[in-house]
Formats: structure tokens, sequence, C-alpha cells
């Protein structure tokens, strides 16, 4: 990959490669845009088949962040990090000091939390070493653990599009496949379970597979014959990239609403996805209660007020298809658009010389 033709190309500001040898650090922390604010984005660590891997990723990761936080009316611009190595194995406390050092080096450009594979006890460590963490334990005046909320945005951004595809928001009744059982996706079926809905799961990891099963009487099936249940909604909880060229003739759903980031593995897939006539939740509006959860805590953290943040998904996402009716878009394409101008507006606000810029948020 030519990595300046990349980032001229999407607009990214800045990447850094952080390495620490004794510790074992390999992490990448990427800034896409950060015309609105800071750029805050969780860690997410993976044993990346190899570095190029863990490039493209983080790219795609933090410029989901620039739209996800702009599209949540949010002061805050995009970026995300990686750590390569097995966050089951490979993780050390040195490890998550030193990447700490690199954030605290960057004086607040970059914010991190959570993802795949970090956890809110890891947030806890990386704070021994910068300020510029959220997501930490609420024993630290912090949130905690964003899954459960970003669960709670994704179930009221699938009530939003269920709304719009079956004329009522009711998930009772309704047959829904979760691909992917983690953090986020438990928390999720539980909310759909109390709501009546039947759910049909997978995940590569047998025990969360058996754990939403005894708890939210859930049938499962095989990671690979996911794609073929047919179902009310499909819900992507895994990793990104699982509508691509093999799986969207599979999919047997017409409504796909989940909380995986980047689930279009190339744009033109939500095309596709479109003229099938599936309604595509963008990911990152459905999947932003996390977001909004932890940018809380910039301001001290008030759980009330996120919460009734997060609600607003509900909003944001009947937005994005009211601006796919009327200009006759993809969802994706909605979504793009609600972003963009948030960002080219605030662009042109913050235009004009001040002597001593009012910058809220540091
Ligand atoms: N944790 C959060 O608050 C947020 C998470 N997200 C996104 O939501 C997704 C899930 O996040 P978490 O629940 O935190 O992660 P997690 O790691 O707890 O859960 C992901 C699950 O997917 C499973 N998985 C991986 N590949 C799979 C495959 N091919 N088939 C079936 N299962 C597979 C893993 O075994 C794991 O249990 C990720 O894409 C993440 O970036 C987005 C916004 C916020
Ligand atoms: C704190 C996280 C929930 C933010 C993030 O990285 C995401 O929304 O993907």
């Amino acid at each position: 990959m030519e990595l300046f033709e990349q980032m001229a190309k999407e607009n990214y500001e800045q990447v850094i490669f952080c390495q620490e040898k004794t510790a074992g650090l390999k992490a990448i922390i990427a800034i896409h845009d950060t015309t609105l604010g800071p750029a805050l984005g969780g860690t997410r660590m993976w044993n990346y088949e190899n570095e190029e891997q863990a490039l493209i990723d983080v790219l795609r990761l933090a410029k989901g962040m620039t739209y996800k936080n702009a599209a949540a009316g949010l002061n805050l611009g995009g970026g995300k990090a990686v750590i390569i190595g097995d966050s089951r194995h490979d993780k050390n406390e040195a490890m998550l000091r030193a990447f700490g050092r690199y954030i605290q080096g960057l004086n607040g450009r970059y914010i991190t939390a959570e993802d795949v594979g970090t956890s809110e006890m890891d947030m806890d460590t990386i704070h021994l070493e910068t300020e510029y963490v959220t997501g930490r334990s609420p024993a630290t005046g912090a949130g905690g653990n964003p899954s459960p909320v970003t669960a709670y945005g994704v179930y009221v951004g699938m009530k939003a599009t269920a709304k719009e595809a079956f004329g009522s928001d009711s998930l009772a009744g309704k047959t829904i496949v979760v691909q992917g059982v983690g953090n986020v996706a438990y928390h999720l079926c539980e909310f759909l379970y109390k709501e009546g809905a039947k759910l049909v799961v997978t995940d590569i990891h047998k025990p969360l597979v058996d754990r939403v099963v005894d708890a939210f009487e859930a049938k499962a099936v095989e990671p690979d014959a996911i794609y073929d249940v047919e179902c009310d909604i499909f819900a992507p909880c895994a990793l990104g990239a699982t509508i691509n060229d093999e799986t969207i003739d599979r999919i047997q759903a017409p409504v796909i609403a989940g909380a995986a980031n980047n689930q279009l593995k190339n744009p033109y897939h939500g095309d596709l996805l479109h003229n099938k006539g599936i309604l595509y939740a963008p990911d990152y509006v459905i999947n932003a209660g996390g977001v909004i959860n932890v940018a809380d805590e910039l301001q001290g953290y008030n759980q009330k007020r996120a919460m009734k943040s997060v609600e607003n998904v509900f909003e944001q996402m009947t937005k994005v298809y009211e601006i796919a009716r009327r200009d006759e878009i993809p969802s994706y394409q909605a979504a793009n658009r609600l972003a963009e101008e948030r960002i080219a507006s605030v662009k042109a606000a913050r235009k004009p010389y001040v002597r001593n810029t009012k910058n809220v948020l540091g």
C-alpha cells in the first residue's frame, strides 16, 4: 500500500506507528479528521495476518469514527488505534502503559477507549500513563465499558429501522439473526429477547454461543451457516466486511441492522443491497451509543444524561431514511451526506480569524 497516497486520497491527517520491544508493543494510531474536535475512537487488539491488514483496518476504522461522531452530533473528530497481537495471550501491563505514553505524546489530538480485544481494565492501565482515555472503570469517575450502551443504541436504531421497513417499530415476534455474540451483542440479545424477538445466533467461540442460548432461548447455528437463515433482520455484530461478494446473495433478510463497524466490504455493496430492496442501517449511525457514552465523560460523566443522548439514535436513523427517500439514494449514502454536511458547515463557520480560538474540548 502507498500510505501517503492513501492518506491524501481519503484525507487522513496523521498515522502514528508505536513500538516498544520489551513489552512487545506494535500499535498503529490513525487520526482521520479533527475538524469537529479531538479524534475519539477505541483501540482494537487483534491477531492480524500481517501488518498491512492491521494498517488497512485502523484506517477504515478511523475514518468511520469521523463519520460516526459527526452524524451523532458530537464535537469530536475521528481516530482509532490497533494493537497487533492476541488479546487473550499477548497483552501485558507494560504493553498498555507504553501505548498510553504514545497517546499522551499526542497531547489530546487522540482520545482512546475500548474496542474488540480491549477492556475497561485495560483502559484503567492505559490511564496510568495518559489522561486521554475514556471507558475507564466507574471507580475512576468514568462511564465504564461502553458495550451495554452501544447495545442499547443498536436496539433503538433497530426499532427505527423496523419502523421504516415494516411500518411498526415493534420487534416482538420478529426473527433476528445475530452474527457474533460478544460484549455488545450479548446485551443486544437481552433487549431483543425481552421485547419478544426470536433469536438465531452464532460465534466462533462456542462458550459465548452457549451463554446466549441458555439466557435468551436462542437457536444456535454454525458461523458459516448464519447467512442462509431466513429471518426478518440480519444483525452483523462481529468484525467488519461480512457483507461482501460472497455473502450478499445468501442473506435472507429484508433488513440488515447490527453493531459491527465497517459492515460493507466496499461502498458498492451498499448499492447492491439497495437494488435488492434490502434496507441497510448504516453501521456508524446505529452503533454510536458507545461513543456517545464515553464522550459524556469528557464533561464529567453523568449516566442519565448519556443514556438520554443515546436515545437520539432513533431520530438520527429516522433522519437518514428521510434523506434516502428524499434524495432517492441508498441509506449508506444518506448517512455519509448527513455527516459530511455537518463537517463542511462547521469548517465554514470556523473560517473567520479570531485571536483566541474558543476550543471547549481543549
Ligand atoms: N464495544 C463497543 O462499545 C462497540 C463495538 N462496536 C463494534 O461492534 C462489533 C462487536 O464489538 P464487541 O462486542 O465489543 O466485540 P467482541 O470481541 O466482544 O465481540 C465480537 C464477537 O464476534 C465473534 N466473531 C469474530 N469473527 C466471527 C465470525 N466470523 N463469525 C462469528 N462470530 C465471530 C468473536 O468471537 C466475538 O465474540 C465490532 O465490530 C466493534 O468494532 C461498535 C461500536 C461500539
Ligand atoms: C468507545 C468506542 C465505543 C468508540 C469506538 O471506537 C466505536 O464506536 O467504534
